[in-house]
């Protein structure tokens, strides 16, 4: 396989993420969180296995399209996947320890990425790549079982609650014509995400290289063990950033000062020699905090019913913007060959870049605030002060479960 087909690979999984996750929020919110546990773990199954099959066709003209087509079905699938993942936990932690929770799966999908860095060469090494393909469709085999499992006590828990015919009736009513209703703190996040992930995917993806051409003495794996710390930090710290969250609220005000925290990261890497590990722990730190601030705060601006459309769109447009942030990247470095050294002024243009997306991030942040405060600071809210507010330590977001509850936070 060239270095193109192999790029490829990534580049469809992206791209089709980008496009299905829109479609997907909507049927999850049209069809129900069941639906899309079932139908979108059985696609990751189903893309796995086609992608794994596709490696016994090596040397053959089949080898290149039934291997997209399985990062196709997965990339559809994954990425829907998180949309229902991020519905459930809204639904059951909302008021509750959601940033937690929401940091609690950041973790663990990290701790996937960490195993597999650590593993999967070894494992491919003594077995062999097409039982490692297989190996992975067993995992996605045992996604699949899980999925299942949380769908049953999902329902078991609706039931409970005498909610399940409620939600079923809201979710008649909802049309893709809600996205025109959703309200402007929600445009505003989904700009602060976009723009805070178009510095943080595409520098860690570069990160590496980035190391080996700038600072002498490291081999490439020292180089891809330190860009690794990015994620490393967010597998230990999203849990504990979800709790201080959970706690003192002001999601806002996170969102801006993990976006003000980040401009010394890029600074350091563009116009110093300070070493880059520091860089990469201090930006595994901003983004832990950033992760577990803006995306439970989706949640809490938009009404439960059009929360897969909202999570979808969010996605969506955070892939668009990463994916051509990544071309602007690319465009920069201006290279085709990983094997020649960049030079240094394409580097710091693009850690130039990456400032001015991280700019972006904070004027996006700042209007958030603004507007939060206008329309009574849901985001930045104090769980502690609003307990104390109504005297019955009963949640503090009041967060619209159903459409047109609230009339701030549904409109
Ligand atoms: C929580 C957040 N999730 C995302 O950004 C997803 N839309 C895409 C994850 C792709 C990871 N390679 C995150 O991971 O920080």
């Amino acid at each position: 396989m060239t270095p193109a087909q192999y790029n490829l690979l990534y580049a469809i999984y992206a791209w089709t993420n980008a496009v299905v996750v829109i479609l997907a929020g909507f049927l999850i919110d049209k069809l129900g969180n069941r639906f899309g546990v079932f139908v979108f773990s059985l696609m990751t199954v189903l893309g796995s296995s086609v992608f794994a099959l596709g490696s016994h066709f090596k040397g053959s003209p089949y080898l290149l399209p039934m291997m997209l087509t399985g990062r196709l079905l997965f990339g559809s699938g994954n990425g829907s996947l998180t949309i229902v993942q991020n519905r459930i936990t809204a639904f059951w932690f909302r008021g509750k320890e959601l940033a937690l929770a929401f940091g609690l799966t950041l973790s663990f999908s990290r701790l996937g990425s960490v195993l597999n860095f650590f593993f999967t060469q070894q494992f491919e090494a003594k077995f062999g790549m097409q039982w490692t393909l297989w190996g992975g469709t067993l995992l996605c085999v045992l996604g699949f079982v899980s999925a299942l499992t949380v769908s049953v006590l999902d329902k078991v828990g609706m039931k409970q609650l005498g909610l399940d015919g409620v939600i079923q009736q809201e979710s008649k009513k909802v049309r893709i014509q809600d996205i025109q209703r959703l309200p402007l703190r929600y445009w505003l996040l989904v700009l602060t995400i976009m723009f805070f992930y178009n510095g943080v995917f595409p520098f860690v993806a570069d990160a590496s290289k980035f190391i080996q051409d700038k600072y002498s003495g490291y081999s490439q794996q020292a180089a891809a063990y330190i860009a690794g710390a990015v994620y490393d930090s967010s597998l230990v710290l999203s849990a504990a950033a979800g709790i201080l969250i959970d706690y003192v609220g002001l999601r806002g005000v996170f969102a801006v000062g993990c976006a003000a925290l980040t401009l010394p990261v890029f600074a350091l890497l563009a116009f110093t020699f300070v070493p880059p590990l520091v860089s990469t722990i201090w930006l595994g730190i901003t983004y832990s905090f950033a992760a577990a601030s803006m995306w439970p705060s989706i949640p809490l601006v938009v009404p439960q019913a059009t929360l897969g459309t909202a999570m979808g769109l969010a996605t969506s447009v955070q892939m668009v913007g990463v994916g051509l942030s990544n071309l602007v990247v690319g465009h920069v470095l201006g290279t085709k060959s990983s094997e020649l050294k960049i030079p240094l002024w394409r580097w710091q243009q693009m850690m130039i870049f990456m400032l001015a997306n991280t700019v972006a991030c904070i004027v996006a942040s700042v209007s958030l605030n603004i507007v939060d405060k206008k329309q009574g600071a849901t985001l930045n809210g104090t769980r502690k002060g609003a307990a104390l507010e109504r005297g019955d330590g009963s949640p503090a977001e009041a967060a619209p479960l159903l459409r047109g509850e609230t009339g701030n936070g549904g409109s």
